[in-house]
């Protein structure tokens, strides 16, 4: 299908579906190694990506931004092997007609117009018809506005990562890659460019992008590969990422009006697999399950007449949860 089918925002008709494609447009990792120097930066990842939307969710460094360098065709493989729609990335020209890449940074010249950028992204890729083309790649993004002959540099961060998206689109391609597409928007803006990738996902495109945000996967992609210390650690719809996430062992600050008493009422319950007496006041409670924990808390508190002053996970950094992730 052409850009033009895909609406804009502002456009109420339905997205149509992809149809001359010549099979999906598949991103496939097969034992995919990257070293650079020492630094293993994607270690042995095989994956699957297929149409719609993908979440690469990891902590900074996980190796995310590698992996969509691999994909792009920018990085070789130290091993194994990325193909995209059936033809290897790596020293591939033609794989740069399938894949669209809207890198992290904003690698584009300050002065020139938003029209100007993508007009000469088009012209590298010679284009038939440039004018049509950047039009419709305006279009898509809501840039074929009077914004589009103002200078970047004049430009919102969420106009800056607009015009970085209407220039990968601008050959039409398959797939489209975004690096941490996200960073720097207000509230409005995430929504908007999260309107715009769910409409390309919904019209048959393949559409990665990377996050360290939970919420911004959850909100966003029907799967999510999770990356942790460049390795895969998970991978499934949000909800089983969610879930797995949720019944993983959880540690806990209590205050409480007897800590003893709570302390030894608490040891053997079926939610608890450990409490600890601070030096300085209140327990530690590991728990196995957060919400059985939760509820468990507050009924043996009552039971002992013991009043609870301040429950405090203590443990709620996405990199725990990574962690947690890679062991299980
Ligand atoms: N050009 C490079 N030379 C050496 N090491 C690198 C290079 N680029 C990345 N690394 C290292 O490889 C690992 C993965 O980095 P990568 O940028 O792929 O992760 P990331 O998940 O995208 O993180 P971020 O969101 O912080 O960019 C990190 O340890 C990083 O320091």
């Amino acid at each position: 299908m052409s850009i033009d089918e895909i609406p804009g925002q502002r456009d109420a008709a339905p997205v149509p579906v992809q149809h001359n494609l010549g099979g999906p447009a598949e991103i496939v990792l097969d034992n995919v190694t990257h070293w650079y120097g020492n630094v293993v930066a994607v270690n042995d990842i095989t994956m699957t990506i297929g149409p719609g939307v993908t979440g690469l969710l990891g902590p900074n460094g996980a190796g995310k931004s590698t992996l969509l360098h691999l994909v792009s065709g920018f990085l070789a493989p130290s091993r194994g092997t990325v193909t995209v729609a059936g033809q290897s990335a790596w020293h591939n020209p033609g794989i740069y007609k399938v894949i669209g890449l809207v890198p992290e940074r904003d690698s584009v010249y300050a002065f020139l117009t938003g029209r100007q950028f993508v007009t000469a992204t088009a012209k590298l890729h010679k284009l038939p018809d440039v004018g049509d083309a950047v039009a419709r790649a305006l279009h898509m993004v809501e840039m074929d506005t009077e914004a589009a002959d103002r200078r970047i540099e004049t430009y919102s961060k969420g106009m800056r990562q607009r015009i970085k998206v209407a220039a990968a689109l601008v050959h039409e391609p398959r797939v489209l890659l975004l690096d941490e597409p996200f960073n720097g928007m207000d509230p409005r803006q995430r929504m908007h460019m999260m309107d715009l990738l769910h409409r390309l996902g919904d019209a048959g495109h393949t559409i990665v992008f990377s996050s360290h945000i939970l919420e911004e996967v959850e909100r966003l992609s029907g799967t999510v590969q999770v990356i942790v210390s460049g390795r895969l650690a998970a991978s499934g719809d949000y909800r089983t990422i969610r879930r797995l996430m949720t019944s993983r062992p959880h540690v806990f600050q209590v205050a409480s009006s007897d800590d003893r008493t709570l302390a030894s009422a608490l040891i053997g319950r079926p939610s608890v697999n450990g409490v600890e007496l601070n030096p300085g006041g209140g327990l530690e409670v590991r728990a196995g399950d957060y919400g059985a924990f939760s509820r468990e808390l507050a009924a043996v508190a009552r039971e002992h007449g013991v009043r609870l002053r301040a429950v405090l996970p203590a443990d709620e950094s996405l990199e725990s949860v990574f962690t947690y992730l890679v062991a299980s």
